[in-house]
C-alpha cells in the first residue's frame, strides 16, 4: 500500500471519526443493558412494549391452543417448484400485503400514514422514526415519541473503530451493497444480543436484547451508508455531521451531503416506504430465517441485505437507472434524447430487452397485481415536484406503454409497476446521480421493517425455521403413492 494512499485513508477516517463525535456528544452514558431503564432513553417504548409483547404473545398461545390443527390451505407440486407462491407458511405481525391494495403497515396503509405519521419540521413527508414506532407497537406514535426516537437513533450512531477502518479500507469497486452488508456483519461485535445469550441470559428477555441491537443497527446504517456514498464517489470527505435535534432522514441527507428541503423530504418518504412488504420477500424472510437460528440482529440483516442486493429484488432499483440511461444514450446525444422519445421508441425498447431474453427492472411482482401504491406515492411526489421533468416524462411513458406490451408477451402475473421503476428518476433530480448506490438507500430503509418484525419474532418465541424439503424422486413418489391411495378408497366405497 503506498503512503500517499495509506495519508489518504488515515484522513478519511480522522475526518469520519470527528463527524461521529458529533453524534457521540449527545451520548449521556453507554449504559449496560440491563440498566436500560436508568439511563436508556427508548423507557417509554420499552414500557409500552412491556404491555403490548407479552399479551399478544399469550394471545397467539391461546389462539394455537384452540386452532393449531386447522389447515391454511393446499400445498401443490407446482408451488413446491415454484418459489413457494402463495403459501401461508409464517407468519410477521409488522405488515401485511394484499395483491390489490400494496402493502398496510399494522393495519395502514402508505397513503394513510403520509397523512397521520408525524412530519419533519417544514416538510411534507412522514418521519421514518413514526413508522419504527408504529412497526414496533403497531400504535400510530405522538410528535414527543417520534422525537425519542430520532434523539435516541442519533444517540446511538457511532460506529466501533473497526467498522470506521473496515469501511475505509473497501476498495472503490468493491459494489456499495457488498461494503454494506460486510459492515453490517462487522457490527456484531456490539451485539448485546450476542453476549447476553453467551451468558446464560433466559429467553423471556430476546426480545428485549433484539430490540437493543435492532434500534442501534437502525442508528448506525446512514452513517455506514454516508461513508460508503463519500467514499466511493467524493474521496472519502465528509460534509455533514448527526445534529441530535435532527430526524433520521435530515441527518442521513447531511452526512450523504445534501441540504436541498426537497431532497430531504424525499429521503424520509423513501424511508418510510421501502420499510417493510410483510414477511416472504427476500430481505425480510432472510431476517427472519437467520434470525431463527438466533443469529443476532447484526448477522440476520447483514444476511437479508445480501438479497436484496439481487436483481430481482432491491436491486432492481439500480437496474431501471441502468436500463433508462443506456436508452436515453440510444435516443440522442447528450441532452437531445427526449426530442426523440415517442411511443414506438419505447416499445421497441421494450421488446428488445424481452426478446433477449431479459426482464424489464421495476415492473411484475411475486405478490402484486396492480401498481404498487409505492409507486403512487413517489409519482404523486414527482407531481408534486418535478412535474417538468424530462425522466418523469419518460418514466412516466413507460407506464402507459410497458403493461400492455408485459400482456402480450404472456409471461409476467403482473404487467404493472413497482416501487423499483420510480425511486431512481426522483434521486436523479436533486444530484443523487450514482445508481450503484441505491440500493443502500433502500437497504437503510428495510431495516425499519424487518428489525420490529424480528423483535416480535423473539416476543412470540417463535421457533428455529426448518420446512421439509423434497427431491424430484421423493416427491414422484410420493405424488404416486397418494395416487394409488386416493384410488383404492375409490374402489373400496364402490363396494361398500
Ligand atoms: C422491491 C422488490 O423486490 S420489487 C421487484 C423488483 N424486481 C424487478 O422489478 C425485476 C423485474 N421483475 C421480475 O423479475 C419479476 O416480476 C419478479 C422477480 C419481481 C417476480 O417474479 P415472479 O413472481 O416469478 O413473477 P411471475 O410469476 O409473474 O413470472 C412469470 C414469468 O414472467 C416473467 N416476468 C415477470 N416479470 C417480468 C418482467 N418485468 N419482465 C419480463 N418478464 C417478466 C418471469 O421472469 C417469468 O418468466 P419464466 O416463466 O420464463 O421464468
Ligand atoms: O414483496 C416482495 O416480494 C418484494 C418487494 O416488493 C419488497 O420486498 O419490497
Amino acid at each position: 500500500m503506498s503512503l500517499a494512499f495509506t495519508a489518504t485513508r488515515a484522513l478519511r477516517a480522522s475526518k469520519w471519526q470527528s463527524t461521529l463525535r458529533t453524534a457521540a456528544a449527545a451520548v449521556v452514558t453507554r449504559q449496560g443493558l440491563r440498566n436500560y431503564s436508568s439511563s436508556n432513553g427508548l423507557e417509554p417504548l420499552y414500557d409500552r412494549l412491556h404491555e403490548i409483547l407479552p399479551k399478544h404473545a399469550q394471545d397467539v398461545k391461546e389462539f394455537r391452543a384452540a386452532h393449531g390443527g386447522d389447515t391454511l390451505g393446499i400445498l401443490t407440486v407446482d408451488m413446491a417448484y415454484g418459489g413457494m407462491r402463495g403459501i401461508k407458511g409464517m407468519v410477521t405481525e409488522t405488515s401485511v400485503l394484499d395483491a390489490d391494495e400494496g402493502i398496510r403497515y399494522q393495519g395502514h396503509t402508505l397513503m394513510e400514514l403520509q397523512e397521520t405519521l408525524p412530519r419533519g419540521p417544514g416538510g411534507q413527508e412522514p418521519l421514518a422514526e413514526g413508522a419504527l414506532w408504529l412497526l414496533l407497537t403497531g400504535e400510530l406514535p405522538t410528535q414527543e415519541q417520534t422525537t425519542l426516537l430520532s434523539k435516541e437513533l442519533a444517540r446511538r450512531a457511532e460506529l466501533p473503530h473497526h467498522v470506521v477502518q473496515m469501511i475505509n479500507n473497501f476498495p472503490a469497486e468493491l459494489h456499495p451493497m457488498a461494503q454494506l452488508s460486510a459492515a453490517t456483519t462487522a457490527l456484531h461485535s456490539e451485539s448485546k444480543f450476542a453476549k447476553a445469550y453467551a451468558s446464560g441470559v433466559p429467553k423471556s428477555k430476546y426480545w428485549e436484547l433484539t430490540l437493543e441491537d435492532s434500534i442501534d443497527l437502525i442508528a448506525k446504517l446512514p452513517v455506514i451508508a454516508s461513508m460508503i456514498y463519500r467514499n466511493v464517489f467524493h474521496d472519502g470527505r465528509t460534509v455533514g455531521t448527526i445534529d441530535p435535534d435532527k430526524d433520521m432522514g435530515a441527518n442521513f441527507a447531511s452526512m450523504l451531503g445534501f441540504s436541498d428541503e426537497g431532497f430531504i423530504d424525499l429521503l424520509r418518504l423513501y424511508l418510510v416506504i421501502h420499510a417493510d412488504h410483510e414477511g416472504g420477500n427476500v430481505s425480510a424472510h432472510t431476517t427472519h430465517l437467520v434470525g431463527s437460528a438466533l443469529s443476532d440482529p447484526y448477522l440476520a440483516y447483514g444476511a437479508a441485505l445480501n438479497g436484496l442486493a439481487g436483481p430481482l429484488h432491491g436491486l432492481a432499483n439500480q437496474e431501471v437507472l441502468s436500463w433508462l440511461t443506456k436508452f436515453k444514450t440510444r435516443l440522442g446525444e447528450g441532452d437531445d434524447w427526449h426530442a426523440n422519445l415517442t411511443k414506438q421508441r419505447i416499445s421497441d425498447e421494450v421488446w428488445n430487452t424481452l426478446n433477449s431474453g431479459q426482464v424489464i427492472p421495476g415492473y411484475g411482482h411475486a405478490v402484486l397485481r396492480k401498481t404498487d401504491p409505492r409507486y403512487t406515492c413517489q409519482r404523486d411526489f414527482a407531481l408534486k415536484h418535478l412535474p417538468d421533468s424530462d425522466d418523469f416524462k419518460l418514466v412516466s411513458m413507460l407506464y402507459e406503454v410497458v403493461p400492455d406490451i408485459l400482456l402480450e408477451h404472456g409471461k409476467s402475473k403482473n404487467p404493472w409497476p413497482n416501487v423499483d421503476a420510480h425511486s431512481g428518476i426522483l434521486l436523479q433530480h436533486y444530484g443523487l446521480t450514482e445508481m450503484n448506490f441505491y440500493t443502500v438507500l433502500f437497504g437503510v430503509s428495510r431495516a425499519i421493517g424487518v428489525l420490529p418484525s424480528l423483535v416480535w419474532s423473539r416476543s412470540m418465541g417463535l421457533p428455529l425455521e426448518r420446512p421439509k424439503s423434497m427431491s424430484t424422486p421423493g416427491l414422484k413418489a410420493f405424488v404416486a403413492a397418494a395416487r394409488s391411495e386416493l384410488k383404492e378408497k375409490q374402489q373400496r366405497s364402490k363396494y361398500v
